[in-house]
């Protein structure tokens, strides 16, 4: 008899959704029931462990999210905002809890989720670890203790891979620092310096991205005035980390109340 929640893995052919049906496959208490890839992708039809380059597991890849979300409990989504915002609205009509991990959402794609929250329980953040949540609530304190002669910059370095900036992640601290300080993100957020870009604005928060290699993650929330600068950093060395975060809120989102949640509400700090 199966152990737990059914969860379904979108994007399984990933990076995180690889480690996703790894961790489930091994987990006592939860299981997978459907690895998703999408239509036309090579690994549809074939056993999602020999197609991971291992043993079988007994698992076929589909590309049929209807199908797969119809039995399952838990969808867990890392994938690209397109399919995050269409398994959003499946996953609600499932009934299913729906983790998503998924960057680069835009305020339209924000919104559809929000919609879909309304009938099912979303779990949603940047990032999934502890530490980072940590370094989050971190962030607003000192930001709410600083004022403005304290320039924040937010500094995020990622592999090659990455297709979005700046990161989740700095976007949560982002907002983190925002709250801190009482003013909004979005009059003050100022990304992408090149060229003639005149001085500093006082009040802005900063962003500045880095991409090369194997980097999984690592952030840095920098507070710097004159004569002194305080810098609160994470560094993800293992991806394993998102995957328990991801895991814990499927477990977690069970038999709650439809809504929007994050992973301060699944941490429980
Ligand atoms: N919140 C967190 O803690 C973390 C978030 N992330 C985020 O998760 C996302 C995925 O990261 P990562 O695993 O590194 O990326 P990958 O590119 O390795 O994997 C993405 C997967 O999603 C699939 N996919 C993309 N578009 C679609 C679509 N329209 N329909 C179905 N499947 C699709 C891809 O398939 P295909 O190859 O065919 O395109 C691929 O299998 C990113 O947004 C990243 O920022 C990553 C780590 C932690
Ligand atoms: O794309 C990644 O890899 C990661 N994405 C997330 C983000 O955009 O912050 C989380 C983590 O840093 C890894």
């Amino acid at each position: 008899m199966a152990a737990g929640p059914g969860i379904v893995v979108t994007g399984a052919s990933g990076r995180m959704g690889q480690m996703l049906v790894r961790a489930i496959h091994a987990s006592e208490v939860c299981h997978l029931v459907a690895a998703l890839e999408r239509e036309g992708h090579p690994w549809v039809g074939q056993d999602v462990g020999t197609a991971m380059g291992g043993a079988a597991i007994g698992v076929t890849v589909t590309d049929d999210p209807v199908a797969a979300f119809a039995r399952a409990q838990a969808v867990v989504d890392f994938t690209a905002p397109a399919a995050t915002v269409g398994f959003a609205a499946l996953a609600a009509q499932a009934r299913a809890v729906h983790v998503i991990g998924t960057t680069g959402l835009s305020e339209v794609d924000l919104a559809a989720i929000s919609r879909a929250a309304h009938h099912a329980v979303i779990v949603r953040a940047g990032n999934m670890s502890l530490g980072l949540n940590l370094l989050m609530q971190m962030t607003q304190r000192v930001a709410a203790a600083l004022d403005a002669d304290y320039d924040i910059e937010i500094v995020e370095a990622h592999h090659r891979h990455k297709v979005d900036a700046p990161s989740g992640t700095a976007l949560m601290l982002g907002e983190a620092a925002a709250a801190g300080r009482g003013v909004v993100l979005n009059e003050v957020r100022d990304a992408g310096r090149d060229g003639m870009t005149g001085a500093r604005r006082r009040g802005d928060i900063g962003f500045a991205a880095i991409r090369g290699g194997d980097i999984v993650g690592e952030h840095d929330v920098i507070f710097a005035a004159d004569g002194e600068r305080i810098t609160l950093r994470h560094v993800a060395t293992d991806r394993s980390v998102f995957v328990r975060g991801a895991l814990r809120a499927a477990l977690w989102g069970q038999d709650r109340d439809p809504g929007e949640y994050d992973m301060l509400d699944v941490l429980g700090i």
